[in-house]
């Protein structure tokens, strides 16, 4: 579900930015053109800078994707004399680039790997040409159809692409959203607005409307990649709820008073040792979303291992309670389907033999609750208060929240 979600929230945002661009440039074509011609430099400038921090990031995909662009503009902007079927080529050859680049990993910046890539980005562009030169002729007696088929979608489609243009842009984009769907993350969202920011690149002719979506297509590299490293940095790479490092940032903001929850799975050894590592890790994950929709304005945070730490600020111990009471009650009434085994090789006789049926198993855990005090006001004291509190719970018999003994 939280997949789903994140699908559907990225393709949201950058669906939206596409069409906001396309009806931007569509709408406002002089105005545009007014704006950015006496700054021929913009493009250039913003791919530079999203070239640089894809350097320092490692991100050697959005790196070539921007010296990709670059070259698009620089033949757009006619600084380089090339016959001009290259330069009706080239956003085609640059599509099919960033579709390969969609599918394989960010490979970085050692010179035998530069190399590598060089090379594989080659192969790909002549690839693309031979295809491009190659395929009508195989498929010449659909021409002529297809030409028909893509005037009646729209007529002006011809003159942007042949039809097996189209084909081979639509391969490309499907490619691209299909990697995305995959591996769901702001750099392959980035890609994919790319590829579709640069299929329709011919459709809009001048350097200044190319500036424009040069310039945000670099943006979008640029939040992307921050955006995901503030992720990786930030969050916990298993559940995906806020880190132990994103805690201690989280901490500095808080004020006077506020309250410090940990949570700790009951038994989670003997569950590893019983079900398996992996079965412990969904647990885990499920455990941690429970925790990330607890209600109060409290947050929170994986602190390691099978732990958790929640924080409620501008709360008392017995505000907080009743939010606590209810996560660990959710937690406890959840029933955890198990995988079913894997099935054995050899597969049993139709008739012989139960259905491997999963099972379900019950989980629970402990909560040690503790405020800021005047006694406690150094988070390691408040969080050393929670962890007796927590230690109180287990002794108690576990499934239960424990107030720490502070003074009023
Ligand atoms: N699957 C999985 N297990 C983990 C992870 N991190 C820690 N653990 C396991 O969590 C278990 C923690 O066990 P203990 O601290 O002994 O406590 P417990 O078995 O939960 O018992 P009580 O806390 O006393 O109820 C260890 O077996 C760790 O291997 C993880 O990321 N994934």
């Amino acid at each position: 579900m939280t997949y789903l979600y994140a699908i559907f929230r990225h393709l949201f945002v950058y669906a939206a930015l596409f069409i906001l661009v396309v009806y931007f440039v569509e709408a406002q074509r002089p105005l545009l053109r007014d704006w950015f011609l006496p700054l021929p430099w913009i493009g250039y400038v913003a791919l530079g800078v999203s070239a640089v921090i894809a350097l320092q990031f490692g991100r050697s995909r959005l790196f070539w994707c921007c010296v990709m662009l670059a070259i698009l503009l620089l033949i757009g902007h006619e600084k380089i004399d090339l016959s001009s079927e290259f330069s009706r080529r080239l956003p085609l050859i640059v599509l099919m680039i960033l579709s390969y680049l969609s599918c394989v990993k960010d490979s970085g910046f050692s010179g035998h790997n530069v190399a590598v890539t060089l090379v594989k980005l080659f192969v790909v562009t002549v690839l693309s040409w031979a295809a491009l030169t190659y395929l009508p002729a195989l498929v010449q007696n659909h021409l002529s159809p297809m030409y028909t088929f893509a005037n009646q979608i729209a007529p002006g489609l011809n003159a942007i692409y042949t039809p097996l243009e189209w084909l081979l842009v639509g391969l490309a984009l499907v490619t691209c959203l299909l990697r995305f769907i995959f591996v769901t993350d702001n750099n392959h969202a980035a890609l994919l607005l790319g590829a579709l920011l640069v299929a329709i690149m011919p459709a809009y002719s001048g350097f200044e409307l190319h500036s424009v979506l040069t310039l945000v297509l670099a943006t979008s590299f640029v939040y992307a990649m921050l955006k995901d490293s503030f992720n990786m940095a930030f969050k916990d790479e298993l559940t995906g709820v806020p880190s132990r490092r994103a805690l201690m940032q989280y901490v500095n903001t808080l004020g006077r008073k506020y309250v410090v929850v940990m949570a700790d799975i009951d038994h989670f050894k003997k569950f590893n040792d019983t079900y398996g590592h992996d079965v412990g890790d969904e647990v885990l994950k499920l455990v941690a979303s429970r925790l990330n929709k607890i209600g109060g304005g409290g947050k929170a945070f994986r602190f390691g291992g099978e732990e958790f730490i929640m924080i409620f600020p501008r709360k008392t111990p017995q505000q907080a309670l009743p939010f606590v009471e209810q996560i660990r009650q959710l937690i406890a009434d959840y029933p955890i389907a198990l995988r079913e085994k894997p099935r054995p090789k050899k597969a049993p006789k139709r008739g012989t033999g139960k259905p491997n049926q999963g099972k379900t198993v019950k989980i629970t855990a402990s909560f040690g609750i503790a405020k800021r005090s005047s006694e406690f006001n150094q988070f390691s004291d408040i969080m050393k208060q929670a962890d007796i509190a927590l230690y109180t719970a287990k002794k108690a018999g576990r499934n239960c929240v424990q107030l720490a003994k502070q003074p009023e």
